[in-house]
């Protein structure tokens, strides 16, 4: 007992001289924002958006190292009952950017009424699980495809925090300046958080914060533990907070596959396989291809010890897990085989079929590679149809991988122009094989 209240005592007194760090270094500089009528130089005021930035005290910053960042609620005007994210912007070439972005903006897809009747009546609920906090189940059996969360983020942000200002900040030490950084990002946050609507600031802070007592802040520390990757804007790889997909917990055998609409500005989960009523409902933190200490070492700052299939047998899962992983391209292989008239009709089909069996045993549903061989199963039974050996499984391929293909509207038209064009191939070569 005695050792834990010292070891207690121990953690408190680091992160209070932590959080001393913070605040004896920010006393040396002013913080300046755009309420404060002094600021001058670079000022913007844009549609109710608005930059600031950090100065140290007296001091003229030298134009090329100041420190923005541009707030704009987005998106505007749209579909109001869907809410609005908070956006954090590094510069305005990069609101810019989003703004610009094909069709943007538009209402969520899977509107209510269709799919998206999942925002009407959730098709999950948020309950506790025994070791994880609260967590994400299945309402009732869903089946794979099934819109799960359809959903704008609280907050946008850039992934990592902005330590362009640390350049000139005279901090003695890395660690007192990665301090100075997570207190000023805090900072940064705070001003996104004032724009945020009353329900939403509620529902922010309400998200579970595993950066407690890093001096990260309680709204960068929330940022921290529930954010998911979206899109990048100049280069720079930008997250968002969900009041309710950030509630999944993790698995590396996830049942969900994530999307980002981009013209909606909203992400989508929906079910990689089927899934029962009172099954928990997961997404995953890390590559689960990783070999299993490797993905374990990269969930520890998330305090997260995953318990899945996967890592309860390593050996056996990292061996097919490495399988999986080293399935490419195959297209031209196939375009090859279809057009040879010596090979074997079962060549590339039993790989295949071998990697999809892999891929269910593992429950990697939602893997980008079970797209990739449901499309090389499509386009070899394509070839074995018209080399008059058609078989039953063929449909069955091409359908799966059309559904999944569609969960993404801003590639399904791409992917379907690429698979027609290789169809075409595919029947030039099985031509040129009957001439031969
Ligand atoms: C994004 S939040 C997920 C929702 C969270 N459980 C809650 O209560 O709001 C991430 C945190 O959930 C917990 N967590 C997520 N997946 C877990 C797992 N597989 N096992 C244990 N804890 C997990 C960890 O504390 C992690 O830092």
């Amino acid at each position: 007992m005695a050792n834990s209240a010292n070891a207690k005592e121990s953690k408190e007194e680091i992160f209070r001289k932590m959080e001393e760090t913070a605040h004896r270094l920010m006393e040396e500089y002013e913080f300046v924002d755009a309420t404060t009528p002094t600021i001058a130089r670079g000022y913007t005021r844009a549609h109710g958006d608005y930059a600031f930035r950090v100065v140290p005290t007296g001091e003229p910053i030298p134009d090329a190292t100041f420190v923005s960042a541009v707030y704009s609620t987005q998106p505007q005007g749209c579909d109001p009952a869907a809410g609005t994210a908070e956006c954090i912007l590094h510069s305005s070439a990069a609101k810019r950017e989003l703004l610009a972005y094909p069709g943007y903006p538009t209402p969520l897809p899977h509107a209510p009424g269709g799919a998206g009747a999942a925002q009407a009546c959730p098709p999950y609920r948020i309950v506790n699980i025994p070791h994880k906090g609260l967590g994400m189940v299945a309402a009732r059996d869903l089946a794979f495809g099934e819109v799960i969360t359809n959903e704008r983020p609280l907050l946008v942000a850039p992934q990592y925090i902005l330590l362009d200002f640390i350049r000139w900040l005279r901090a003695p030490s890395g660690w007192e300046n990665q301090q100075v950084a997570l207190f000023e990002t805090q900072r940064f946050y705070r001003m996104a958080y004032e724009r945020m609507r009353g329900e939403d600031k509620v529902a922010y802070l309400q998200l579970y914060n595993a950066h407690a007592h890093d001096g990260s802040g309680p709204l960068l520390g929330v940022q921290r533990t529930n954010s998911f990757l979206m899109f990048e804007l100049q280069g720079v790889p930008y997250c968002g907070v969900f009041k309710d997909a950030s509630r999944m917990n993790h698995s590396c055998s996830p049942n969900t596959i994530r999307r980002i609409d981009r013209t909606s500005l909203s992400m989508q989960m929906f079910a990689a396989r089927s899934i029962k009523a009172g099954e928990e409902i997961t997404s995953s933190y890390c590559d689960p291809l990783l070999p299993s200490a490797a993905r374990q070492a990269k969930l520890a700052p998330y305090g997260v010890r995953c318990t899945c299939s996967g890592c309860l047998k390593p050996v056996e899962s990292d061996k097919n897990r490495h399988r999986i992983n080293s399935t490419k391209d195959a297209v031209p292989a196939i375009i090859q085989w279809a057009g040879s008239p010596g090979l074997p009709e079962g060549l590339l089909l039993g790989p295949s079929v071998e990697v999809l069996r892999l891929i269910e045993a593992e429950e990697q549903e939602a893997n980008e590679v079970h797209e990739r061989v449901l499309y090389h199963l499509a386009l070899i039974h394509d070839a074995l149809e018209l080399m008059g050996a058609p078989r039953p499984e063929g449909a069955g391929y091409r359908g799966k991988w059309m559904q999944l293909t569609a969960l993404d509207r801003a590639r399904s038209f791409g992917a379907l122009a690429k698979y027609k064009e290789d169809r075409e191939k595919v029947r030039a070569a099985v031509l040129s094989r009957r001439r031969a």
